[in-house]
């Protein structure tokens, strides 16, 4: 089942240039210091129920704007945006009740209370069932393992507590689409790890809709089933994770230890970028097919001490996913690259 819809979505924000009193009057009447920033352009993509979706893309890329206009928090200058159906902006109370949102720099907990109070202020917002709540509350402050900090008052919380007291509060209500913007920012390894796990959990316990936005493809890797690259407010990218790591575009790094102070190169290493230092001799880039081709050779001409083969990781693939699309997609101008690997 369809639960976000986006066709041909544009953003355009209007920032204004320079404070002075007498230019805020000259606004009431011309456009002059008006700077139009296009944070979306013509963006599409669908999102099923159930689906765990990376969105990521570099700074000012476009990626909080457009959770921003999923959650109704803001209207998009063009095109449709559709999630349950429904125009997020225009139902944002009908929606609310089956999404659920953490927004890495900001929260929905009282500050001075403790995040069990705010979370009985949840309950009666969103109208959630005595028993419902207590078996909610029991599992997720369980995994999230908040039973005693969500007794003390929000402000004496670290941040990785606060942070799993806030996705506490958003999967309370049982929403089946959760947008988190940045949700690991500023957190240390062990809080991420927890709620990386929390969100890998709840994805496959409670099937909930995932999207999330995070500068850390490590993240990424953990939740997300599928991933879109957006850059300068257009799609780049939107593949499942699997072609991802399927596509060996990015070559292994192969390095010899040799015995002979001279290397002695083979043509098949001659093709690929390579390096010689002291009596390491080191092969980038090089194709899952020409791996047993370039050990073959490099051994039948030198004496090779040690091997060591560094395949590419899920980072290294999705960056140079981002830089071999990125120059295409800005000369084309438009939405670049969906639904198979295959540049
Ligand atoms: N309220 C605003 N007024 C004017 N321009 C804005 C506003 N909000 C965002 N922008 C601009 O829109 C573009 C996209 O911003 P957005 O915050 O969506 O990017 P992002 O991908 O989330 O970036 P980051 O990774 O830095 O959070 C940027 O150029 C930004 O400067």
């Amino acid at each position: 089942m369809r639960v976000i819809e986006v066709k041909n979505l544009t953003k355009v924000y209007c920032a204004y240039e320079g404070k002075s009193l007498g230019r805020i009057f000259k606004r009431l009447w011309s456009r002059e210091g008006v700077k139009e920033v296009k944070a979306l352009d013509n963006v599409s993509f669908s999102i099923d129920l159930g689906e765990s979706v990376g969105l990521i893309g570099v700074n000012g890329a476009g990626k909080s704007t457009t959770i921003k206009i999923l959650t109704g928090i803001l209207e998009p200058t063009e095109g449709v945006v559709r999630v349950f159906g429904n125009i997020p902006s225009k139902h944002r109370m009908k929606n609310n009740y089956r999404i659920g949102a953490v927004f890495g720099q900001r929260t929905q907990l009282r500050w001075d209370l403790p995040a069990y109070e705010s979370y009985g202020l949840l309950k009666e917002i969103y109208n959630v069932d005595d028993k419902v709540f207590k078996e909610r509350l029991d599992y997720f402050s369980e995994v999230l393992d908040i039973k005693k900090i969500m007794h003390r008052p929000v402000r004496t919380l670290s941040l990785g507590e606060k942070m799993r007291a806030e996705l506490c509060a958003a999967f309370l209500h049982g929403p089946e689409v959760v947008f988190l913007d940045e949700p690991t920012i500023g957190l240390d390894i062990f809080s991420k790890e927890a709620l990386l796990h929390f969100l890998k959990e709840i994805k496959e316990e409670k099937k909930v809709t995932i999207i999330l936005t995070t500068h850390d493809l490590s993240d990424i890797e953990e939740v997300s089933d599928r991933i879109i690259i957006l850059d300068r407010g257009k799609i780049l990218f939107d593949a499942s994770k699997d072609e991802v790591l399927n596509t060996l575009e990015v070559g292994s790094q192969i390095i010899f230890t040799l015995k002979n102070k001279e290397a002695v190169i083979p043509q098949s290493v001659k093709s690929l970028p390579f390096s010689i230092s002291k009596n390491f001799l080191k092969v980038d880039n090089v194709s899952k097919d020409l791996v047993p081709q370039v050990l073959t050779d490099v051994f039948s001409y030198n004496t090779v001490l040690g091997v060591e083969i560094n395949y590419p990781d899920f980072k290294d693939i999705v960056k140079q996913i981002y830089l071999q699309n990125k120059d295409r997609g800005r000369k084309n101008g438009d939405n670049l690259y969906k639904g198979k690997i295959g540049f």
